[in-house]
């Protein structure tokens, strides 16, 4: 009997992608990434921001993905690239840094733009939260309009966002689901 279940599909859960299709991602890193070198080497590992973008640009080519890369300290710049760029990406990965509370322009941009954008965060952002002394509640702007979140792995949370970018692309089922229309 094959119709064991509408949403099971062997190919799905042998492979590591499902498609063939080579996708083009922009990936962005918001203010303070481009001194990622000088930053907390316990989260950062003392790389660059060249050499991260290079490590992710080439776990793309292993997945037959093609990343495109912007990193800046300048938020006007950031939106405008993603409505220059958006028309010729099939999705995004962003690093907002020091945007990651205040970045509604540049959260709106990629949610107009209706390519899945996946947040990613070297720290676990949400570690100590719980913690947080009442009055600390800033809010996760790009949380609520991304198609998921990864964040807490370092330099990982990048690769492995990209592969979850990936899937998302290659499964019609998964890119139906998008979050766009339920931002708040
Ligand atoms: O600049 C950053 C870097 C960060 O986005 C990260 O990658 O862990 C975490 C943010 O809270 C912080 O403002």
């Amino acid at each position: 009997m094959s119709n064991v279940s509408a949403g099971y599909d062997p190919q799905r859960w042998s492979s590591i992608r499902t498609g063939q299709t080579r996708y083009r991602i922009g990936v962005i890193d918001g203010p303070n990434m481009s001194n990622m070198h000088r930053r907390d080497r316990s989260v950062y590992g003392g790389a660059a921001i060249g050499d991260l973008q290079e490590f992710v640009r080439s776990f793309g080519e292993s997945i037959n993905v093609e990343t495109h890369h912007l990193v800046s300290n300048h938020e006007g710049e950031i939106v405008e690239w993603i409505h220059e760029n958006a028309p010729d990406f099939d999705g995004f990965l962003i690093n907002p840094a020091g945007l990651t509370f205040t970045g509604e322009p540049t959260k709106w941009a990629l949610a107009d733009s209706n390519k899945p954008y996946i947040e990613v965060h070297f720290r676990n952002v949400i570690a100590g939260k719980a913690m947080a002394p009442l009055g600390d509640e800033r809010r996760f702007v790009f949380t609520t309009a991304a198609k998921g979140e990864v964040f807490g792995f370092q330099q990982y949370s990048y690769t492995s966002a990209l592969l979850g970018l990936v899937w998302v692309l290659d499964d019609p089922e998964m890119s139906n689901t998008l979050s766009i229309g339920q931002i708040c």
